[in-house]
């Protein structure tokens, strides 16, 4: 670690990534990933550094600040934006990282205090998180909100719709480390190829045990210094979402409309099994949307496949009852994503699950026509709540012309579930090793 007589630099990033995630609502995916490109001089072991405290302490936060308002007179919520971020932070390594000692933390901390100009706090931050490091094996709790760092609204709401032992099984899952879910671009390369590469990169692979086309990876520095990555053989993609691709089961030749897009995940893959074959229209809301699609495509290299903008709320006559797949995976709370994604535990509200419906069934009503007779409608989002999932299918099977398709056995051996003969599956964390997903197919009859 790059040692000074101020804070290291990296801490210093730590703390400005952590400000723009939690003061100021940037989402952490991308603040991370933008601090991580504009410092790519930094070494290996100090971008995992920077990532690892940023996710963990984004992740732990409830759980964070129970602690220090244990420890501080001054409650979290009533101090300095940038005192209660050092002290977030540095609770995390305290709580969390054994190979940096309790020692070292603090004096960062005080460190980094004293460069942002608040030495007159250097006392309190150092007075705070000693207490903390001497006190830390006392810090038990047993209440799920603090003990797994989940707002009480969630825990609520999955409370009415799962077991109890469902929703505890689900919030272990979220915290536990994951490597990076990728799916293999098989018409691009073998798999042999695509291992083989990896290995020659010195990337550590695990294969996926939901699925023969999923692969893990860990240990390697960035996606775009892998050269599998780079060639277009793999995308970023997680197993469950890897599924929509599964339960549409494209034929050569069809013709499939994604309506909400970007960056591309579900399209490119049906291009990928379409074999060079049909036409996959990607469609999103924004420029810079589709430009993220476009550069999927690029990277990929499938020509059977083209984005454009267009809002899936306006009505587009050239597609009606043209489609022989529509894929409709719409914009939803996220629920499910939370172990990738930790901020959209905080950031969610109750109210944004009901506008999101409501969002859902407005596009639902335009783009269920694109679908022709006979062809299929795949209804899918990235969360675990029946309003946007369950109840939306239960709408569309009694508001529109279409009927449940089996996807039984579609997603390999280890997925099994009663539901899948009618058609949907809620795949939950912790009950497969995966994001929280929810897929429904449906045929318009003819
Ligand atoms: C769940 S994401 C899609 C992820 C994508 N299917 C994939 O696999 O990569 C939902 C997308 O819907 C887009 N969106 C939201 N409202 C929209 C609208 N009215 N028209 C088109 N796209 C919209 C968002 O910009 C977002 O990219």
């Amino acid at each position: 670690m790059t040692k000074q007589n101020g804070p290291t630099k990296e801490r210093e990033l730590i703390l400005d990534i952590l400000m723009e995630i939690l003061e100021y609502g940037g989402y952490s995916h991308v603040v991370l990933k933008k601090a991580l490109d504009k410092h790519q001089y930094l070494e290996k072991q100090n971008r995992a550094f920077i990532t690892r405290v940023v996710e963990g302490t984004i992740e732990y936060l409830l759980t964070i600040d129970a602690v220090i308002d244990q420890c501080s007179k001054t409650k979290v919520k009533k101090m300095k934006p940038v005192i209660r971020t050092i002290l977030r932070m540095s609770v995390y390594q305290i709580l969390k990282m054994d190979r940096i000692p309790d020692s070292a933390v603090c004096d960062e901390a005080v460190k980094l205090a004293v460069k942002r100009k608040f030495h007159g706090l250097k006392g309190f931050v150092n007075g705070v998180l000693r207490t903390i490091s001497r006190e830390k094996e006392t810090f038990v709790f047993t209440d799920w909100s603090r003990k797994y760092s989940m707002p009480d609204w969630i825990i609520e709401l999955w409370k009415q719709q799962y077991p109890a032992e469902t929703v505890e099984r689900m919030m272990q899952a979220f915290l536990e480390e994951r490597p990076t879910s990728v799916r293999c671009n098989l018409d691009r390369a073998s798999m042999e190829e695509i291992l083989q590469s990896l290995e020659q990169d010195h990337v550590t692979v695990q294969k996926n045990p939901l699925a023969d086309h999923a692969l893990l990876l860990s240990g390697y520095d960035y996606l775009d210094a892998v050269t599998a990555f780079r060639e277009g053989w793999i995308t970023v993609q997680d197993v469950s979402s890897s599924f929509v691709g599964e339960a549409a089961d494209p034929k050569p030749g069809d013709k499939v409309l994604d309506v909400c897009g970007a960056p591309g995940g579900k399209s490119l893959h049906i291009a990928d099994k379409l074999a060079g074959t049909g036409q996959v229209v990607v469609r999103d809301l924004t420029e810079n949307k589709i430009l993220l699609v476009e550069d999927n495509i690029r990277r990929t290299g499938f020509t059977n496949i083209r984005a454009e903008v267009w809002d899936a709320l306006e009505e587009d006559p050239s597609w009606e009852e043209q489609a022989d797949i529509v894929i409709a995976d719409l914009p939803c709370s996220g629920l499910g994503i939370i172990g990738k994604k930790p901020d959209i535990k905080y950031q969610v509200t109750k109210e944004d699950l009901e506008d999101l419906a409501e969002l859902q069934k407005d596009i639902l009503s335009v783009v269920w026509n694109y679908v022709k007779p006979g062809g299929k409608l795949i209804y899918s989002t990235c969360t675990i709540d029946h309003l946007e999932n369950e109840d939306q299918r239960n709408w569309i099977l009694e508001t529109l012309p279409f009927e449940p398709v089996s996807i039984e056995g579609a997603f390999g051996s280890q997925i099994k579930e009663e539901t899948m003969k009618d058609g949907y599956i809620q795949l939950l964390p912790g009950r497969y090793p995966c994001d929280g997903f929810f897929i429904s197919a449906f045929r318009r009859k003819a």
